[in-house]
């Protein structure tokens, strides 16, 4: 059993000349996050935008009125850096602030030596930090890393330092529309084993199409860009996925 359904679009897909209108009508299409995907060009090779243009979303989608609710803003943060940008992103507006394991343990984590110290950050002080922000916190895996480096924030004896939601990529990260990638789906099985009440989140090529294979793993938070921009009728969509995730955590609709 998994914890009730979170449907979150992925933003990448939606028309950026257009994008405070794209994200309240998805909003009222029956969305119950956003999913904002901030990529740096070093991290993951494509760009996407910063904390000024989530400020300008912002207005246009109310501020969720309590933790996980309606027009929470899920930050998908790859970015080679992600300590030095959590300010910036609870001023913006984020709620959930989620980066990857690959950028806080790395050593390209801080551009300079002199920077390093400041920077570099062990994932359960990072997770702590974006806590004592105000924020939920969110930790994400590419496709390649094992799900086993997660037990040591997921076990954590300290409540500040245990994520609120793990991301696992079911593609690699940098552009959306891309094929899911079933094969990372026994992480998903893993977690959702070890820790029934955990958000899980998968991003990547999730659509009518592969939402039963995620849901039977145990995923229940699901971003879903191309399938529901691309849709003709979004709020079909985001309710099919919502009805799939449901049927398998409640045993019914
Ligand atoms: O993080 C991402 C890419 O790195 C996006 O959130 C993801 O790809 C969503 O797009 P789609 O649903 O079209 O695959
Ligand atoms: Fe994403």
């Amino acid at each position: 059993m998994a914890p009730p359904a979170i449907i979150a679009p992925s933003i990448l897909s939606a028309d950026f000349a257009n994008l405070g209108e794209e994200c309240s009508r998805t909003i009222k299409q029956g969305a119950d996050w956003l999913h904002v995907d901030i990529m740096d060009g070093h991290f993951v090779p494509n760009l996407t935008f910063g904390p000024p243009v989530v400020v300008k979303i912002r207005s246009h989608v109310e501020k969720p009125t309590q933790r996980y609710g309606k027009g929470t803003f899920d930050c998908h943060m790859m970015i080679a850096e992600p300590k030095k940008w959590v300010k910036e992103f609870k001023k913006a507006g984020c709620d959930l602030y989620c980066f990857h394991y690959e950028a806080a343990i790395s050593s390209t984590a801080a551009e300079s030596p002199e920077d390093s110290s400041e920077l570099k950050t062990s994932p359960r002080e990072l997770i702590r930090y974006i806590h004592d922000q105000g924020m939920l916190a969110g930790i994400a895996i590419k496709p390649a890393t094992e799900v086993d480096v997660l037990w040591d924030v997921l076990d954590s004896p300290h409540e500040k330092e245990r994520p609120d939601m793990v991301l696992v990529m079911t593609v690699e990260p940098g552009f959306g529309g891309q094929k899911f990638m079933a094969s990372v789906l026994p992480k998903v099985e893993a977690l959702r084993e070890r820790y029934p009440d955990l958000n899980i989140e998968v991003d990547g090529g999730l659509g009518p199409g592969t939402i039963d294979q995620a849901a039977d793993a145990g995923a229940n938070v699901i971003v879903a860009g191309s399938a529901v921009f691309g849709a003709k009728d979004p709020a079909e969509v985001i309710s099919l996925l919502r009805d799939a995730v449901n049927k398998r955590s409640t045993g019914k609709l």
